[in-house]
């Protein structure tokens, strides 16, 4: 059974640091079906992170429950796999070992790591590389190497922390094509945070804006948009442009909001 849907309710993040307190997320409900695309944007500072932090399940909720397919998450697990904007990858190992890494623990043998390992690679465009270090590699090619280790253990749910927001703008393109062929051909249920409009609405099948911190849910966009058509066509039609200038202008009356600018 591929689900992967993701319920969000009544959610609270409280950061406790000393006497210090930081009210990170604040009453946040909201709900992504099974293979659904969802983009969150919001102002600096709003919560995107410790949402997705949440989601993963590296931190605890003050308050409130998230579900996958209707089973609250008690913590991280192969269900959900994260892409962090900075690759998170081993140095010590090569893009072969670092793709097998997550398939370590399933039990599978060397064999059959090997021949799953290869065939995210492939997907991901680095055959030939397999040998290769991080330290070898370009920015885009090591977080095509982060999602082919994600990718190849095989979770529903993939939580993308501005994964592309290192890159310049034509390998930033490039993995945004990829990555919706992938989520067209796999079907995963994707989580997405950015701070580019133009992203999010290019990504996406719904737009999720934040408040300002603390966040919760301040507008959610359907992207209705022709998806059988080139890059070029889709960016440049009056319906993208018109559903950008919504989602811009929600975000931007919280920015205009921020009183740290
Ligand atoms: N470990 C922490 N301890 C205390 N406060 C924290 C911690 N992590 C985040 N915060 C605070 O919680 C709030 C939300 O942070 P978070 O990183 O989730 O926001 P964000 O929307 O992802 O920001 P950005 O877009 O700038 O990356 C901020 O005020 C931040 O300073």
């Amino acid at each position: 059974m591929i689900n992967g849907r993701v319920t969000v309710s009544d959610l609270n993040k409280v950061y406790r640091s000393g006497e210090e307190e930081t009210k990170a997320i604040d009453d946040l409900s909201f709900e992504v079906e099974g293979g659904e695309f969802l983009t969150v944007v919001g102002p600096s500072g709003c919560g995107k992170s410790t949402l997705l932090y949440l989601i993963a399940g590296f931190l605890d909720p003050t308050s409130g429950t998230i579900a996958v397919d209707g089973d609250p998450i008690s913590g991280p697990g192969t269900d959900r796999g994260v892409v962090f904007q900075d690759y998170a990858l081993f140095p010590w190992r090569t893009v072969e070992d670092n793709v097998m890494y997550g398939l370590e623990e399933n039990g599978a043998d060397e064999d059959e790591r090997r021949e799953t390992a290869q065939r995210f690679i492939d997907m991901m465009g680095l055959s030939g590389h397999e040998e290769k270090y991080p330290k070898e590699l370009s920015g885009g090619m090591k977080q095509r190497v982060a999602l082919a280790r994600t990718l190849a253990y095989d979770p529903k749910i993939l939580l993308m922390d501005e994964p592309f927001g290192a890159l310049d703008q034509p390998l930033r393109e490039s993995l945004q094509d990829h990555l919706l062929d992938i989520w067209r051909d796999i079907g995963k249920t994707v989580v997405f945070i950015t701070h580019d409009v133009e992203e999010a609405v290019y990504l996406s099948e719904r737009v999720m804006v934040m408040t300002n911190q603390p966040g919760t849910r301040k507008s959610v966009y359907d992207i209705d948009l022709d998806r059988t058509r080139s890059r070029e066509e889709v960016i440049t039609s009056d319906a993208f442009a018109e559903t950008k200038n919504e989602v811009w202008k929600s975000l931007h009356e919280e920015t205009q909001q921020d009183t740290r600018l």
